[in-house]
């Protein structure tokens, strides 16, 4: 609407744009001198004064020129993006200017949005606010600028100026409305009065109006409003989530938040001690320690200019769909997924039958029983371990069995941290026992292999060419491998030969074994058929016996060399036997159906999250961090390679509470910094996150916040949306629109019983061609379907119907964006999470509930929810039941509703 204002208000407006643009003008002046002044911090200035300065001194100096040059240039771009009048105690008025990044020196009240005085742009008139001196003062007037240089000078765009008695209004461009004020006092043309008032009037609107989004990425949003601004400045280490309906600005809050964190210079000083404690101990930087999960690809490249615009990089490294996350850490990092290397326990199938629907439902219950029993089983195995030294016959081996029995029992009350802290104690003893006793049994079987060769020179070549045949049989059998000598080379020999001695030891030793704990070594075991193969050849039997007990000494004493790294690797196979043991009884898996290798998913989340919850309670230990290059907490060291000082999720809901632990289990300890976004009614997931609940356990003392005003969305849509949970059933939210803001729109459309391809894309080439006529331009539209294998084709189909008023679709085969320009683009449904949209399409819904049905509502909602004005919806029958009570919400087409 049109302002008609009074003399007050405009003088205070002009007054207003004449000190803003002016105010542009010296800042952006000042700041251009800087930049092109060729004076720097950096090496250059320092190298010839100093050459003995050190390298990380330069260095950092480097740093904070390079930073302090990027600031110059957006400031040389973007003065300020708010004014904002304050008045203290006393009743003496201040202005202070707001930039988005560090202020250029020499204006004393240019502060950035990220300093706590930036709080001020966020806060309503009449708010009171406490500046970091102590003083109180109260926000009087607040103007939040766009500025956009021009040919002949600055101007704001769509300023929206707000004080006690006036508007809050938008102005179109504040030097066009100067302009106006210095062209009527010259005319006495009646004509060019009226027109001049006229282009007053067009100029200035009452309250804040919608912009129409026209590209494909998240928009700017340089002021938050006062509750995001709130959680936006939330210290560091804070584990904070928060919920909202769609549109709420979730996700912009998240990302100006990481680039305030990120931001040093901003940090509190405990904060910024913090960081460097945890950068001097580790080597990375702050600002590249952070790591953000997303759902989707797409989600991750329509944020990447959200991400330049905060000046954080490389986001495209760090943003991360957990799929992918999830493989490398259980592939390359903790060996749960084989490698062609031999590594790894399992392979990874995606839609693997092993899960029954309890595990699906109760997934903290499925990890806590796994976990419990993982940790028993590894105890039981320590026990099992010192019962069999404290009686073996050597008094040495007996004496430490007596010692580590009594480590064990001493600190069963603390945990396994503190048995392992104990046992950490005997260490050496336990080392050069086992050193010993292999001497002793290598001895011997070198000294049986000797007398062999003094026999048959030719008899390693001979046992090399029997192995060569045997290559194509299984190895070991798998659950043999905890009895296997842990001395081995991982990577092999490498002559044949040495293959040959090799495979010789091994199978010597099992041989060996066997005959000491009176088991039978596998026939058809690679071990039992070079057993078969040596015969007489191998060692006698009495030596046998005694190397044999020699060796069953050596593997219980093992299990105390490496105690943490022995837990630690064994979760993987440990969660084998636990799966066959439930089978049995048919608890969170199905009895048959699929390979003991073969691992769903979902479990090799539990597997990951029993290893990263294990190592995580031993490093945020402080006698482990202090002594963490000691032997017996070295095995951690790769984990807390994977630590991040901040870890942030997106659209939180979509993942499961034990994926969420498991990022939440990379924040680095001495943090725990932690920031998650979402909403359960957007859940796309079967096994996403459900309740609150599911949240506290990840981390108990999660601070949810809820933010509630919906900006994405105009009137009708919002409140179609609303009626939309209600119909499905979900869980109501409360949602205010902006006050002020413009929400009007137009109803959403639909099209039923469009039975062929070439009805929807005649429909939707009509309603994209209004959508033209009615912005006046092409904003940003998106066309979502059901299933991949159709996007091609109607975005063909559709191109050809545009073609006359040359408007491009594209296809977005697999969720991949193209371009960020105002095209038609055609999506599959799943990829669309967290975009936004000013026009979508949603075609076939009545078909999602018959591809979907458990997913249906929430697919329906999440799709919905993506335009901001224009929403269309087809149906190949009609209105599915569940919405039909949403039928009064839709017209027919955009002519009607004008
Ligand atoms: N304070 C604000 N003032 C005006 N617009 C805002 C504000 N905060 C966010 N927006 C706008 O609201 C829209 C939605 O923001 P965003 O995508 O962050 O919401 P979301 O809550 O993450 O949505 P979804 O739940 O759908 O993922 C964006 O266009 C954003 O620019």
């Amino acid at each position: 609407m049109m302002q008609s204002l009074n003399e007050n208000s405009r003088d205070y407006i002009e007054k207003v744009a004449t000190e803003a643009l002016s105010q542009f003008d010296n800042i952006a002046e000042a700041a251009n001198t800087k930049l092109h002044d060729g004076q720097t911090l950096g090496s250059e200035a320092l190298a010839s004064i100093n050459t003995l300065t050190s390298s990380t001194t330069i260095q950092k100096l480097d740093q904070i020129s390079q930073a302090n040059r990027e600031s110059y240039r957006i400031l040389a771009d973007e003065p300020a993006i708010a004014r904002v009048v304050v008045m203290d105690e006393k009743g003496e008025e201040r202005t202070y200017y707001i930039c988005r990044t560090t202020p250029v020196s020499g204006f004393p009240n240019l502060a950035s949005y990220r300093a706590p005085v930036g709080r001020l742009a966020s806060l309503a008139i009449g708010t009171e606010f406490t500046l970091p001196n102590g003083k109180v003062v109260e926000v009087l007037e607040r103007a939040q600028l766009r500025p956009a240089a021009r040919a002949d000078g600055w101007d704001s765009c769509d300023t929206v100026v707000e004080a006690e008695h006036v508007g809050p209004l938008t102005v179109e461009s504040l030097r066009a409305l100067l302009a106006e004020v210095a062209g009527e006092e010259v005319t006495e043309d009646l004509l060019e009065q009226l027109l001049a008032e006229e282009s007053v009037k067009a100029n200035i609107f009452d309250g804040v109006r919608r912009s129409v989004i026209t590209k494909m990425g998240l928009r700017d949003q340089p002021v938050l409003d006062q509750y995001q601004d709130e959680i936006f400045r939330l210290p560091l280490d804070k584990r904070l989530l928060i919920l909202g309906p769609p549109g709420t600005g979730k996700t912009t809050t998240l990302i100006r938040r990481l680039g305030q964190k990120l931001d040093t210079a901003f940090l509190e000083e405990g904060e910024q001690r913090q960081i460097e404690m945890v950068a001097s101990a580790r080597g990375v930087a702050h600002a590249n320690s952070w790591l953000m999960f997303t759902p989707t690809e797409l989600l991750k490249q329509y944020l990447k200019e959200a991400f330049a615009r905060e000046g954080v990089p490389a986001s495209d490294l760090r943003i991360r769909t957990w799929q992918d996350y999830r493989r490398e850490l259980a592939r390359n990092a903790f060996g749960v997924l084989r490698t062609a290397t031999g590594g790894g326990t399992f392979v990874l199938k995606d839609g693997l039958p092993s899960l029954r629907p309890e595990a699906l439902d109760r997934p903290t219950q499925w990890f806590d029983d796994f976990n419990a029993w993982q940790r028993n089983a590894y105890m039981q195995e320590l026990h099992e371990a010192v019962n069999i030294l404290r009686e073996a016959k050597a008094p040495e081996v007996q004496s430490l069995g007596a010692r580590l029995h009594s480590a064990l029992t001493q600190s069963s009350e603390g945990g396994l941290a503190s048995t392992f802290s104990s046992l950490a104690v005997e260490l050496s003893k336990v080392q050069d026992l086992v050193a010993r006793l292999k001497e002793t049994s290598d001895g011997k079987i070198k000294a049986a292999l000797n007398l062999q060769l003094n026999r048959n020179r030719g008899f390693l070549d001979e046992l090399a060419r029997f192995i060569d045949g045997l290559q194509q049989a299984q190895t070991t059998d798998v659950d043999d491998q905890d009895d296997l000598d842990e001395e081995e080379d991982p990577t092999g020999p490498r002559t044949v030969r040495a293959a040959a001695l090799n495979a010789y030891m091994q199978a010597v030793r099992a041989q060996a074994r066997s005959a000491a704990s009176k088991r039978t070594v596998s026939k058809s075991s690679r071990n039992g058929k070079i057993i078969e193969w040596l015969a007489e050849r191998g060692m006698t039997e009495a030596d046998q016996a005694e190397v044999g007990a020699n060796l069953l000494v050596q593997t219980y004493a093992r299990r105390f060399m490496n105690p943490v790294k022995r837990y630690l690797d064994g979760i993987p196979r440990r969660y084998r036997t636990f799966r066959r043991e439930r089978q049995q009884n048919e608890s969170w898996y199905h009895n048959v159906g699929f390979e003991a290798r073969d691992i769903h998913p979902l479990e090799l989340d539990i597997v990951l999250l029993t290893i990263l919850r294990a190592a995580g309670d031993l490093t945020s230990r402080p006698n482990v961090q202090r002594d963490i290059d000691s032997p017996a907490w070295a095995s951690l060291q790769p984990i807390l390679g994977h630590y991040r000082n901040q870890i942030l999720v997106d659209e939180a809901t979509d993942f499961s509470p034990i994926q969420l632990a498991c990022m939440a289990a990379l924040a680095h300890p001495r943090l725990r910094s932690f920031f998650a976004c979402g909403d359960f009614n957007q859940r796309l997931t079967a096994w996403g996150a459900r309740t609150s609940d599911d949240l506290k356990w990840v981390f108990p003392d999660f601070d949810i916040k809820e933010i509630t005003i919906s900006y994405r969305q105009s009137k009708q849509l919002n409140e179609m949306a609303r009626a939309m949970i209600r119909a499905v059933g979900g869980a109501e939210q409360y949602a205010s629109l902006p006050v002020h803001m413009d929400s009007a729109g137009v109803a959403p459309v639909l099209l039923e019983y469009a039975i062929d391809e070439i009805t929807v894309v005649h429909w939707l080439a009509d309603r994209i061609r209004e959508i033209e006529c009615f912005v006046g331009q092409l904003p940003s539209i998106a066309i979502f379907l059901n299933v991949e294998d159709e996007v091609v084709a109607v975005a063909e189909a559709l191109n050809t119907a545009l073609a006359e008023h040359n408007i491009q679709v594209v296809a977005c085969r697999e969720g991949q964006a193209v371009g960020q320009e105002s095209n038609v683009r055609v999506f599959d449904i799943q990829h669309i999470k967290g975009l936004e949209f000013e026009a979508a399409f949603f075609v076939g819904i009545d078909r999602l509930a018959e591809l979907h049905p458990a997913l249906f509502d929430k697919c329906l909602y999440v799709g919905t929810t993506r335009a901001a004005t224009y929403l269309g919806v087809t149906c190949v029958g009609k209105l599915p039941a569940a919405i039909e009570s949403l039928r009064s919400h839709f017209g027919q087409d955009w002519h009607q509703s004008d």
